[in-house]
């Protein structure tokens, strides 16, 4: 089988005495979408920034697409295709969306691809600012600034988070509008929606990968039903 899109080995990362990612392996594939569930405190957002270059590890080798990137900078990373998804709370709440996206496509030297704010469920409010958008909506900008950058893999970090029922259903499908086009690595509490929506998940606990596989199988590993999923199922 080809090599993996993300191959993942032996990560690290101690904060003072703390041990946070320990040796974690991890696989993601083109086009899949994997998530990556797990405890509160198990290190799925270290592990993301991990990967994404804002935290460097003390130990363990990152591969993306061919390259060993384990101490490329975080855009050095993103021009390989390697994007994490940014709060959009944290950019420029007095500009639009349509200004979100042209600085996404100068900062990434690439045209927007066209329809983009049709997908991400933004059609129409190119010329909305920021601060008025609805939370949903911002989740989806955020989500789609990120595609404006054409990423190989995408790694979102609870896009689902304080959305109500309907907007996470939205955000769930658009999502699964990616498979194929770029991967998506996941990190999701909706244990429901996870199985739902990945092709592939694993699970992190204490720091490290204790299951990985199609969600059926995850679902029923005994494994991850005694150190996470028997108390979330
Ligand atoms: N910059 C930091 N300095 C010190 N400790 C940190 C730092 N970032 C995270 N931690 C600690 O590392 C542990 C793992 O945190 P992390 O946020 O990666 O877990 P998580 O799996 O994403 O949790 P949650 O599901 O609750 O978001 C926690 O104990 C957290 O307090």
């Amino acid at each position: 089988m080809s090599e993996a899109l993300l191959q993942v080995r032996g990560l690290r990362k101690q904060f003072g005495a703390l041990v946070v990612t320990d040796g974690v392996d991890l696989e993601v594939r083109a086009g899949e979408i994997h998530a990556l569930i797990g405890p509160n405190g198990a290190g799925k957002t270290t592990l993301v920034a991990q990967l994404a270059g804002e935290l460097r590890s003390e130990a363990g080798t990152i591969r993306f697409a061919g390259a060993d990137i384990t101490h490329a900078t975080m855009h050095a990373r993103a021009r390989r295709g390697l994007v994490r998804s940014f709060q959009v709370t944290r950019l420029f709440h007095s500009l639009t969306v349509a200004e979100h996206l042209a600085f996404a496509g100068v900062a990434c030297g690439a045209a927007v691809p066209p329809g983009l704010l049709a997908r991400a469920g933004l059609e129409g409010r190119g010329a909305v600012q920021v601060d008025e958008l609805s939370h949903g909506e911002q989740r989806a900008l955020e989500v789609a600034l990120a595609l404006a950058t054409r990423p190989r893999l995408l790694l979102l970090d609870e896009p689902m988070a304080g959305l109500g029922a309907q907007e996470s259903l939205a955000m769930g499908e658009r999502i699964a509008a990616l498979r194929g086009e770029c991967a998506v690595l996941l990190i999701e509490h909706d244990v429901e929606a996870v199985f739902r929506l990945a092709d592939r998940v694993s699970v992190l606990v204490g720091g490290a990968v204790i299951a990985s596989g199609p969600p059926a199988q995850v679902r029923s590993d005994p494994r991850v039903l005694a150190a996470y999923l028997g108390e979330a199922a």
